[in-house]
């Protein structure tokens, strides 16, 4: 049977149709509700083996990208956001989903009430919105939707507050040792960013361009790979045909399917 995959939506979501096409060309089933609906209905989650939340404007960012977002993954949805977490089942940010997942406390790891925030997405470092391709290296073993992916991922950034830093700087080098650094911003042959831009776009340390949970099932990012699953997105695809964002999604599907 096809995992079912549940993506929301909040005024101003814009790539909620392109991840669940590339969630269905993964193998998914996938529903995008608009949160305004999820509140008043009484849809069940656990119906669902995938929660998604995509890139956009939510909010027209207002108080910052993803804050509000975040008040709804923990004001309205504590409960069923709680229930995903707790099941290990796959849940992925992107873009502005990711800012929803750090801000709500959720990234890098369930912050209990009280304690101080460990990391955040600010204005990128251009002081401007970043719209441009880049190249990411897929690191994390503990990540299911990383996991295996030997090849880099090409695919578009398109952001003004991408740019991941942490409280602590030792907190950084604590990610990599927990094998929640997902991926990283690289040169186009797989050479690390540092720092250097354009290919790390927004000044995040140590080039950090997603990361998971302690647990490996929660995935955040900012650049966009469900923008690049059919050869005709990529820009350069004579030279680069195997640098789809498509293998991301087969795993977070396969893992779905099998749990
Ligand atoms: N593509 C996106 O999701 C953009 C996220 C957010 N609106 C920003 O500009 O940072």
């Amino acid at each position: 049977m096809k995992p079912k995959a549940l993506i929301l939506f909040a005024s101003g979501t814009n790539r909620d149709h392109d991840v669940s096409d590339a969630l269905e060309l993964a193998g998914a089933e996938t529903t995008i509700y608009p949160v305004k609906y999820l509140r008043e209905s009484n849809v069940d989650w656990s119906a669902y083996q995938m929660l998604i939340i995509p890139g956009g404007f939510s909010y027209a960012d207002a108080l910052g990208a993803g804050r509000l977002f975040a008040l709804d993954l923990t004001a309205y949805f504590t409960g069923q956001v709680q229930n995903f977490l707790a099941a290990g089942k796959p849940v992925i940010g992107i873009c502005n989903g990711f800012q929803a997942l750090v801000k709500s406390g959720i990234l890098p790891e369930m912050r209990m009430a009280g304690e101080r925030q460990k990391a955040t997405l600010t204005f990128n470092q251009s002081n401007h919105f970043e719209c441009r391709w880049v190249t990411l290296k897929p690191v994390s073993q503990k990540c299911l939707w990383t996991q295996g992916l030997t090849a880099l991922i090409d695919c578009p950034v398109a952001h003004g507050e991408g740019n991941f830093q942490v409280s602590d700087p030792g907190y950084a080098e604590t990610l990599f040792q927990q094998d929640q650094v997902a991926l990283l911003y690289t040169y186009p042959d797989g050479a690390l960013a540092d720092g250097k831009y354009p290919m790390n776009p927004n000044g995040s340390i140590r080039d950090i361009a997603g990361i998971c949970n302690q647990q490996g099932n929660v995935l955040g990012l900012m650049p966009h790979p469900e923008n690049n699953i059919f050869p005709y997105q990529t820009p350069d695809r004579a030279n680069r045909p195997d640098h789809f964002g498509l293998p991301l999604f087969i795993n977070g599907v396969r893992y779905a399917s099998q749990s």
